[in-house]
């Protein structure tokens, strides 16, 4: 005999699998961030505005000094923005926020005795990835959550090389990290309760709205996103349109703040190139997934978009 369950109830089970509703959880104080790159960056930048205490860890100081121009350039503008009339108010902010960032290059010792979290914001390679959470999972504290921001690959082929798959989730913030106001929650089998509570209450603590999301290819943004930019990418290199006309389509006929072509630069096209190729190598079947012999070619020469100075298009070198 078959039992069926009234609708209310129903859509109320599937609310609570699914929901992001922050409900009492362990606070995050201190974190650490690997990667000070584009991502890396904004997800300290945001975490210590919001009074976080915050440690950035990259492979040279050069590149630390480089992130620490960009958030500062970027807090500045979030200050005047946040205390338009208050110059006092606005050096305040921005003072405070800076002070809550420490800067350092050796990773082992970046996971301290009081590190709550960490979030991964490094290259777009499994490999690398593992490779730094294994090593990681031998000094951090046992307490301490493991999250990586990646765009594409598996948390759950991350956890697999640490011993805390329940204490291991996504953390997917978007680019700029500075305004976009989403970060997908990614859940795997293993997350606890208590860890995926404390994900989203830290989420809504940087003043952020938290989706969760199992962990799929691409989550929910990237796994639509992506295969329009590589479809925008072909477009182009079928002579169909130029890219200033698709990206001018796409803003002023779908509404989009970027055209595709812009937004695929913004992002990254070596990001792009490795989301694009890693799907394609595991899909291939899926025509969605294909490579772009052009996005190939821009990478190969070094034109990683906006980063670079240049991509599909020019930019003034940052
Ligand atoms: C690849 C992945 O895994 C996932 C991803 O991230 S996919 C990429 C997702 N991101 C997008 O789709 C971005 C789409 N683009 C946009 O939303 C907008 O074009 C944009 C926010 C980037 C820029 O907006 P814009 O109106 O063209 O430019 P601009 O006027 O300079 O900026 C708008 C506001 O944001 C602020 N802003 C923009 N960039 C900022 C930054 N880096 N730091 C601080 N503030 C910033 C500006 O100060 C400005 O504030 P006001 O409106 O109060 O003046
Ligand atoms: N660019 C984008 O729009 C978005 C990217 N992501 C994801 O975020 C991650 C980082 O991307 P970006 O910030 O764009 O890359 P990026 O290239 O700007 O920065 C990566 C940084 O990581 C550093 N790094 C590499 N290996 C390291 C290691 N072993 N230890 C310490 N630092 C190391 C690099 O030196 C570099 O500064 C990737 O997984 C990417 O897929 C997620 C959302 C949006």
């Amino acid at each position: 005999m078959s039992m069926s369950l009234p609708r209310s109830l129903l859509f109320y089970g599937i609310r609570r699998a699914f929901s992001c509703t922050a409900r009492a959880s362990a606070p995050v104080h201190n974190l650490t961030v690997i990667g000070s790159g584009l991502m890396g960056a904004g997800i300290a930048q945001v975490s210590a505005q919001t009074g976080h205490n915050v440690t950035l860890v990259d492979m040279t100081n050069e590149l630390l000094q480089r992130a620490e121009q960009r958030i500062k350039g970027s807090v500045e503008r979030v200050a005047k923005k946040q205390f338009k009339e208050d110059p006092k108010a606005q050096s305040d902010f921005a003072s405070q926020t800076l002070s809550r960032i420490k800067y350092m290059v050796d990773v082992e010792k970046s996971v301290g005795s009081d590190c709550d979290l960490l979030i991964e914001a490094i290259i777009e390679n499994m490999k690398i990835k593992q490779n730094l959470f294994s090593k990681l999972d031998k000094v951090a504290p046992s307490s301490t959550i493991f999250t990586s921001n990646t765009s594409s690959l598996s948390i759950t082929e991350m956890a697999s090389v640490t011993g805390r798959a329940d204490r291991f989730g996504g953390l997917h913030f978007f680019n700029p990290v500075a305004v976009m106001k989403l970060v997908e929650v990614v859940r795997i089998a293993g997350t606890s309760d208590a860890t995926f509570d404390t994900l989203t209450s830290y989420v809504t603590a940087v003043k952020k709205t938290p989706v969760c999301c199992k962990d799929t290819p691409g989550f929910i943004v990237n796994r639509l996103l992506v295969p329009y930019l590589a479809e925008a990418m072909r477009l182009l290199e079928r002579g169909d349109a130029s890219a200033r006309d698709i990206d001018t389509a796409m803003k002023l006929g779908a509404g989009y703040p970027m055209g595709p072509i812009e937004l695929a630069d913004y992002v990254g096209l070596d990001v792009n190139k490795f989301v694009l190729d890693g799907w394609h190598k595991k899909f291939p079947d899926n025509p969605l997934f294909a490579p772009s012999e052009t996005l190939n070619k821009l990478v190969d020469e070094g034109k990683l978009g906006v980063k670079t100075g240049e991509g599909f298009y020019k930019y003034d070198k940052k």
